[in-house]
């Protein structure tokens, strides 16, 4: 896959003849230096962008062939997504920032489910003023996952986070990745969170370096910061 933006009179080759795979349930982290393409590839993979060439399955579907009304559906039905900054609603409590999204979703969990995977079951009538920023990125994921994704694509999550808050996020994506096998893909410029992924896949200059299997993994408690 290749993604050229054209800005002015200038070409900007974000993604240079990436080929990937991701396999069902697996946890990949992406890993590169700022420009390499992470966020890029992750949009296109979540339906927000398109391909300049080159095409996208999902589960033998061709993402590259889709109308908008697929691709809208394709991002409502099978993807999550998280990104550095949590964009909760302000005036709605924890709760029902989950609650919006289960009431468009097929077959949602329970937003008192979602918020309990992420161990806030105790800030549900909290708004986001009232939590942490550790405790909002753990309701956007809730809110991510609420809707049961296949597919869960996570930005930086834990960008905006100190060690510790950052730590907490990362239990509950590694508990939702083990517990509802959801296919997840982490961008991050944290090398240290690569010890949590089953493969690492390392990017420069839009294009896909190197990837790692980890024989063994870490929890994320054992993150070194
Ligand atoms: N919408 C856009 N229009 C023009 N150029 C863009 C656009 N989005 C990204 N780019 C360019 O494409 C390249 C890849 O950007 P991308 O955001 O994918 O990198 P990244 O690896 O995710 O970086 P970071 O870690 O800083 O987020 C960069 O040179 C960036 O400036």
């Amino acid at each position: 896959m290749t993604k050229v933006y054209h800005t002015g009179d200038v070409d900007v080759r974000a993604l240079n003849g990436v080929s990937l795979k991701l396999y069902e349930a697996e946890m990949a982290v992406l890993l590169g230096p700022s420009g390499s393409g992470k966020s890029t590839l992750l949009n296109i993979l979540g339906g927000l962008d398109q391909a300049t060439s080159g095409t996208v399955h999902f589960r033998g579907q061709n993402l590259t062939a889709f109308s908008e009304r697929q691709l809208t559906r394709y991002r409502r039905e099978n993807v999550g997504f998280v990104f550095q900054f949590y964009n909760l609603i302000p005036s709605l409590t924890a709760w029902e920032n989950v609650a919006l999204v289960t009431e468009v979703a097929k077959d949602p969990m329970p937003p008192d489910e979602a918020l309990a995977m992420v161990d806030l079951s105790n800030r549900m009538t909290h708004f986001p003023a009232q939590l942490s920023g550790g405790e909002q990125q753990r309701v956007a994921i809730a809110r991510a996952i609420a809707k049961r994704p296949e597919v869960l694509l996570c930005d930086e999550p834990t960008g905006a986070l100190d060690s510790k808050t950052g730590i907490l996020v990362l239990e509950a994506l590694t508990r939702i990745n083990e517990e509802l096998g959801t296919t997840t893909a982490i961008i991050t410029h944290n090398a240290g969170i690569q010890a949590i992924a089953h493969r690492v896949i390392s990017f420069i200059d839009g294009r896909i370096a190197a990837t790692h299997e980890n024989d063994t993994r870490i929890a994320p408690a054992e993150v070194s910061w």
